[in-house]
């Protein structure tokens, strides 16, 4: 994970960015430890749409093939404007959750996080970044963020042309 500030209007903004390599290497790592801990999982319920290509990682790594969704949208805008949690689609195949394990890509305030624990009390909770405040609300994650960074995912970023210092770009 890379940190990076960027400036916007008058707000430093802190980043952590994660490559695609590097989310594909943590999943493995919360696969390796979710193996070590639980028996084979009846299924997994990604969170969308974050959750989905951890759990399609964690599926192939764990050996399991039902995935479910739950559709939950918490942040609308740029960068995160948080709003109570909207449900646009139950996870009816995890029935209260035993057996299974619902997955997301991280936690931040944790509401996401408690609002689909409370539709699933059985299952197991796992992410692969958290948040101090979203901590007590997962069960595993891999990498600890500061609350005050936002985490930058693969699918959030493109790489672009940065001109060479010599030409007085601004470091
Ligand atoms: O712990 P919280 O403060 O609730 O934040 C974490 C949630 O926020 C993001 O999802 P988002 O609602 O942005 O939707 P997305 O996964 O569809 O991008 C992220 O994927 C988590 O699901
Ligand atoms: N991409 C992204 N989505 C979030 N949703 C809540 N917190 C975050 C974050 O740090 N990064
Ligand atoms: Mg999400």
């Amino acid at each position: 994970m890379t940190g990076v500030a960027q400036t916007q209007g008058s707000q430093n903004i802190k980043y952590a960015t994660v490559t695609w390599d590097q989310l594909h290497r943590d999943a493995r790592l919360l696969a390796a430890e979710l193996m070590r801990q639980y028996r084979p999982f009846r299924g997994i319920v990604a969170i969308t749409r974050g959750g989905l290509i951890p759990a399609a990682i964690l599926g192939r790594e764990l050996g399991c093939r039902l995935i479910e969704t739950v559709s939950v949208v918490s942040y609308e805008g740029e960068e995160g404007t948080q709003q109570e949690p909207k449900l646009l689609k139950e996870a009816d195949a995890a029935g209260d959750g035993e057996g299974f394990l619902i997955v997301d890509d991280l936690v931040d305030s944790g509401v996401t996080a408690r609002y689909v624990r409370e539709m699933l009390p059985k299952a197991v909770f796992a992410c692969l970044y958290a948040k101090p405040d979203g901590r007590p609300y997962t069960d595993h994650f891999v990498t600890e963020v500061a609350q005050d960074t936002w985490v930058l995912f693969p699918w959030d970023m493109a790489p672009q042309f940065v001109p060479p210092l010599s030409r007085g770009a601004v470091v």
